[in-house]
């Protein structure tokens, strides 16, 4: 067995998961959260064991040495696991890459360079391929959540600013949760429902129209044609686009001088947007499920909160059907994509005119499964699907055929 160890670096977190790409098995998975704070919490899962520990966690270095402890102890062993490689989510590759890249000095030094423009991600992501490569002898991958964006056509990616100032400072639309827009537009296309519509339909599949939602803590839209993006709602950074957990999407830039002429220092502006924003700036929770008790216990905050949520997304989806021509399959992913049918009918609901249904009862059964959940998907009918994402393992099978050559 050759297996890969996979780390997502947050913020303030530390995710890992050591996967089989052959199988998709994960062999062990966990979180180190609450990084930096006083007291962190780490919680590991192998065979159906769980170990959780609290203890404080100072930075991502300690994070993954502690990690490393877990597997000594606890299992399963990195070296009879096989680990052929570390492969590294890391979130902004900006224009130097575009691919899965074998890990040097250079690549961290390139990595570095990014930090500028995602500031809240990629010190972490620096951070864990650094001490990674001291503690693990293997080769290590790094994957960008911007790559498979990099081919956005031109009209998507440019903003319209002054064209010299834009290419000095590297301004540009570059998309965000890539690794889970291509993985699962792919297994949309992939899945025999779709490759019957298109097949009843006499079309091939670079006509395939899709518009997929991750709708996680940070969330996402992107348009694809014939597994090609075609826009995406993310941009230079990735505070662009939707309502988030703690980020507000978009708003009108001239909010940020508005707030910087009142007194704010800019650096307050970036917390407020991306840390105090979103659903947690206007309901007091940044967490769907928290959200979702507010708005069953009939609190108005939250319920505009929810509201400014679904009303963006109805919007996003509006927009990239004009973009594509017309939809052929809407795909929810990650967290509350997969796991909250209320915001898939609310979102859904709106949308009729571009032929959008729901089935209730599809829609509000459980299951793990890449499944359609529109109602009668009979000829020219647009899918509405839930398909989990797994970045995790799309990140191992990256890494582990750059490895293999
Ligand atoms: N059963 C559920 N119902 C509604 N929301 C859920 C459910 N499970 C998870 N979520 C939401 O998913 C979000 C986290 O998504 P996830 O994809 O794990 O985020 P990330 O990877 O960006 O940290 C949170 O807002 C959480 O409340
Ligand atoms: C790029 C990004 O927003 O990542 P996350 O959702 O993990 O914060
Ligand atoms: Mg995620």
């Amino acid at each position: 067995m050759s297996t890969v160890l996979v780390l997502n670096s947050g913020s303030s977190s530390l995710k890992y998961q050591l996967v089989d790409p052959a199988s998709g098995e994960a062999l062990a998975a966990g979180v180190v959260e609450r990084i930096g704070e006083t007291s962190g919490t780490v919680k590991h899962e192998a065979k159906g064991e769980k170990t959780v520990r609290d203890l404080p966690v100072p930075d991502h270095g300690e994070a993954l040495r502690i990690v490393i402890g877990l597997f000594d102890e606890v299992g399963p062993s990195l070296a009879e696991a096989g680990i052929a490689a570390v492969g590294h989510r890391v979130v902004h590759g900006g224009e130097v890459f575009s691919a899965p890249t074998l890990v040097d000095d250079d690549v961290v030094a390139g990595v570095r360079d990014l930090v500028p423009l995602a500031p809240l991600h990629n010190p972490a992501n620096v951070t864990g391929i650094e001490v990674a490569r001291e503690l693990l002898d293997v080769p290590h991958v790094a994957v960008f959540d911007t790559a498979f964006f990099t081919t956005l056509p031109k009209a998507a990616s440019t903003y319209a600013l002054d064209r010299e100032v834009a290419a000095e400072h590297g301004v540009r639309r570059y998309g965000f949760h890539g690794t889970s827009h291509q993985f699962v537009s792919s297994a949309v296309a992939a899945h025999p429902v779709v490759a019957e519509k298109l097949a009843a339909e006499g079309r091939s599949p670079e006509t395939l129209r899709q518009v997929v939602l991750h709708l996680g803590n940070g969330a996402s839209a992107s348009a694809v044609l014939g597994g090609e993006p075609v826009d995406t709602s993310m941009g230079l950074t990735p505070l662009e686009g939707l309502v988030m957990g703690t980020r507000s999407g978009d708003i009108d830039a001239g909010i940020v001088f508005h707030l910087i002429r009142e007194g704010m220092a800019a650096e307050e502006v970036d917390t407020l947007l991306n840390k105090r924003s979103g659903i947690l700036g206007l309901s007091g929770v940044g967490d769907m499920r928290e959200l979702q008790k507010l708005v069953a216990a009939g609190d108005a905050d939250a319920r505009l909160a929810l509201d400014v949520y679904l009303h963006r997304l109805r919007k996003y989806v509006g927009a990239y059907a004009a973009v594509l021509g017309g939809i052929d399959v809407l795909t929810f992913t990650a967290g509350v994509g997969e796991n909250d049918h209320r915001v898939r009918s609310g979102v859904v609901r709106g949308l009729k005119f571009l032929g959008l249904t729901i089935d209730p009862a599809a829609n509000e059964a459980r299951s793990d499964e890449a499944r359609v959940i529109s109602a009668g998907h009979g000829a020219e009918a647009p899918l509405v699907m839930v398909v989990p994402t797994d970045e995790e393992l799309a990140i191992a099978r990256q890494a582990m055929a750059l490895v293999e050559g």
